[in-house]
Parts: structure tokens; C-alpha cells; sequence
């Protein structure tokens, strides 16, 4: 079954204008992003996986190229909230509750204040928050706090998910149970999810598709499709199908930075 193309990019360049002179941070990137897809960036620092993210959400520019986003332009479909973005930090108001916290893009957008319960209430439970929603932020672990964004980007029932490295200042065990919780969310609610990390397993372990950019400028260096089933146990990670692809992500990384 071939599935709607939800993100485009043609040739997209962007280059930041600063008072040091130009910075050069995506160079040419062309690529297609399906409904349900679940699309890794990774790349060493510096590369534009962040850039890419914000051009797809409106909160940059591209100097040249084509960017759609669900056949809409890029500032059509943020006023259309066609996606939630998740940041590195969970960015909660602490002198709100977590339901509080949530509800507020709802209150923005003008729900009624029982659509706004119903809606608060699905998400909870979606991220197994749904005995918190009474709680401070600083009640809370940090993997619930971030747990807790992604209920909020996820409030509004975009079919878009852009996460930038939610998981980066998390432990390993906190992390593997979060990846664990999100895949298991994907396959509930059939998000297409952007997600930028910079490790290896963890792109591997989550995607459907993995872009691996090169260094500044940021170029697409191998764009790898999973052969791992939807269905991914944590062990998952020790199979030859996912060490395979692991490997394939290395090269790419060590191909890319070999071209400067
Ligand atoms: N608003 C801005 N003005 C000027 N330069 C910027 C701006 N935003 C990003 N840059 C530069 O563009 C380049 C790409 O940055 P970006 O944050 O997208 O990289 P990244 O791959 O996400 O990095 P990291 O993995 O470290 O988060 C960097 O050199 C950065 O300094």
C-alpha cells in the first residue's frame, strides 16, 4: 500500500545571515516523508538536523528550494497545526499542573473547556501519565516531564510529531523506556514522526526511515529504510538485521564527514 507523502523537500539551502558573515547550514536537501513514517536526522553536531526540523515547522526560512508540508507551504500548515514540536527540554510552566501545562495550546486554540478535558485526559493516558495530570513539573522525574511535553505537542491531534532530541539529557535506562513507550504510541496513533538524535541505537531502534546528514553544510548523506519489523522488543537491538543497519548508519556518518 503506498502511503500519502506528508513532507517534501526540493532542493532546499538555507544559510543563516549573521555578523560574522554567512553560515552555510543546509545545502540541496531533497526528501519525502510518508504519512506514518518514522524519520530519524542524524548527524554530528553542527550539521542543520535542528535547521531541517524548524524549516519543516515555520520557524525558519529557507533560502532556496521548495518545502510542503501536507501539499500546504510550511506557514500554512503551522497555522493549520498540522504538527506538535517536542524540544530538547521538556519546557513545562511550573506553576501550572501538568494537565494545565497541556491544555494550554487547547486553551489558545479556543477549545471549550470539556473538549479540553476529554482532550487532556486521552493524552495522559496515551503517554501513562493519567494519575499525574494534578501534579507540579517539578513533582516529576525528568522522563516524565518529557513524557509529559509529548502529551502536550500530541494534545491537539496533529498528524505530525517533530521531535528534537527529546531523550538527549536522559540515562540510558530512562531513555531505552521511553523509546520503548514511543514506538508503542507510533503504532497506536499512526503519526508521521521527524526525530533528531545523535545516537546511533536509538535512531536505529525507533525508525522507519534513517537520514544521515553530513557536517556543515548539512547534506543528506544515505537515506536508509528499516527492514526491521514494526514490532521492536528492546532485545531487538542485538539482532544482525539492526547491527546491519547500525553499521550502514557509521558508514554514512564516516562517508560524509570524509567529503570536506
Ligand atoms: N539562528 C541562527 N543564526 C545563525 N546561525 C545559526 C542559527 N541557528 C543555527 N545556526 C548555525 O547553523 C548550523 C546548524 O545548526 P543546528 O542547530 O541546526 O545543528 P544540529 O545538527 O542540530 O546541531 P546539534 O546536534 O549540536 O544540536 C550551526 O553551525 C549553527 O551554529
Amino acid at each position: 500500500m503506498s502511503q500519502a507523502t506528508v513532507i517534501e523537500a526540493k532542493n532546499l539551502d538555507l544559510t543563516f545571515q549573521t555578523n560574522d558573515g554567512p553560515v552555510h547550514a543546509l545545502k540541496d536537501i531533497s526528501l519525502k516523508i510518508n504519512q506514518g513514517d518514522f524519520v530519524s536526522f542524524i548527524g554530528p553536531s553542527g550539521c542543520g538536523k535542528t535547521t531541517f526540523l524548524r524549516t519543516i515547522a515555520a520557524l525558519e526560512t529557507p533560502s532556496a528550494g521548495e518545502l510542503t508540508v501536507k501539499g500546504m507551504s510550511a506557514e500554512e500548515a503551522r497555522q493549520k497545526r498540522a504538527y506538535g514540536f517536542v524540544f530538547q527540554a521538556a519546557g513545562l510552566y511550573p506553576w501550572r499542573t501538568i494537565a494545565g501545562n497541556i491544555r494550554l495550546p487547547l486553551e489558545i486554540m479556543g477549545f471549550s473547556k470539556s473538549e479540553q478535558n476529554v482532550k487532556v485526559e486521552k493524552v495522559l493516558e496515551l503517554v501513562e501519565l493519567a494519575n499525574f495530570g494534578n501534579k507540579f513539573p517539578w513533582q516529576l522525574s525528568g522522563g516524565m516531564q518529557q513524557r509529559a511535553s509529548i502529551a502536550r505537542a500530541l494534545a491537539f491531534d496533529a498528524d505530525i510529531l517533530l521531535m528534537d532530541e527529546p531523550f538527549g539529557a536522559l540515562d540510558e535506562i530512562v531513555r531505552d523506556h521511553l523509546n520503548e513507550q514511543l514506538l508503542k504510541l507510533w503504532a497506536r496513533t499512526n503519526k508521521t514522526i521527524g526525530f533528531v538524535t545523535h545516537s546511533i541505537p536509538e535512531a536505529v531502534y525507533l525508525s522507519t526511515k534513517i537520514v544521515v546528514m553530513s557536517p556543515r553544510p548539512g547534506r543528506i548523506a544515505d537515506v536508509i529504510e528499516s527492514t526491521l519489523p514494526k514490532e521492536r522488543p528492546l532485545d531487538i537491538r542485538e539482532s544482525p538485521e539492526f547491527i546491519e543497519i547500525a553499521h550502514r548508519v557509521r558508514e554514512g556518518l564516516r562517508a560524509g564527514h570524509s567529503d570536506d
